[in-house]
């Protein structure tokens, strides 16, 4: 399969808090349609803080992120909002899903905020593409750990964005759950072309993905093509002895 499209450039990148906090810098990096990335680091090298600019729900301080053609930084709060919506996929390691709502409903939750109906083939569609295809009517609380972070993954994709971001995706889950949903996204970067970039802190899960990236410190440290378990962790433990 063709992967060329870079899907998501990021170049020269920068966050800073007040007190001389520096939470990214001059951070270049391009994530192309259908791969799968890993972002590691130790604590507070900011991880999480690349994500959210990446995905336009938080702003740099300095350089420029495109996103699927559009550039985030000079976009106006509407505008940013549509487009998030519309072309950005997240999920987190809270499942964040509704209670009350069925599975199916859960899904359907970013087209009604569309102003769309929810379309029940493409809930059925996202259902199935995370193996859900017959929880449809269940709860939250009638499904697993795993079974519920899939429905959220389902609901992430069902307004088919350019790029999944995933923080932290089997922080919340046992080993053998966590293998599932990770060899799902797998599957959906394979099957699907799906882009997806997800932080996580698990070696094990770093290796599902093509490529991880290093973060030291707010800055990039290098990258890890075709990364196995214990080249990351190699990688991984050469980084923090140099921090
Ligand atoms: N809103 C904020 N205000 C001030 N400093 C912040 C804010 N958000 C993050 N930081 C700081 O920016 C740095 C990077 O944070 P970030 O959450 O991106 O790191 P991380 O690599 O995701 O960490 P962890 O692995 O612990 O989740 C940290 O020093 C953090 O304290």
């Amino acid at each position: 399969m063709e992967r060329l499209e870079t899907v998501v450039e990021l170049t020269s990148v920068s966050k800073h808090y007040a007190h001389g906090v520096v939470a990214l810098e001059d951070v270049s990096v391009g994530f192309r349609q259908g791969t799968f990335t890993a972002v590691m680091g130790p604590s507070g090298s900011g991880k999480s803080t690349l994500l959210q600019c990446a995905a336009g729900l938080d702003r740099p301080t300095s350089g420029r992120v495109v996103v699927d053609g559009r550039d985030l930084t000079t976009m106006g709060e509407r505008k940013l909002t549509r487009l998030r919506r519309d072309r950005v996929g997240f999920v987190f390691q809270a499942f964040n899903l509704l209670p009350s709502l069925t599975a199916a409903q859960n899904v359907g939750l970013p087209l009604r905020l569309t102003g769309r109906r929810p379309d029940p083939e493409l809930i059925g569609q996202s259902l199935e593409a995370v193996g859900l295809g017959d929880r449809a009517r269940h709860r939250p609380a009638e499904l697993s750990g795993g079974q519920q972070q899939r429905v959220a993954i389902a609901r992430a994709l069902v307004t088919r964005p350019a790029v999944l971001f995933a923080d932290e995706p089997t922080g919340a889950l046992d080993t053998g759950t966590s293998r599932d949903v990770l060899r799902l996204l797998r599957g959906l970067a394979d099957a699907h072309a799906q882009t997806i970039v997800m932080v996580t802190h698990d070696p094990v899960a770093a290796a599902y993905a093509d490529r991880v990236l290093f973060l030291a410190d707010g800055r990039l440290h290098g990258e890890l093509p075709d990364p196995t378990a214990e080249t990351v962790t190699s990688r991984m433990l050469l980084l923090e002895e140099a921090c």
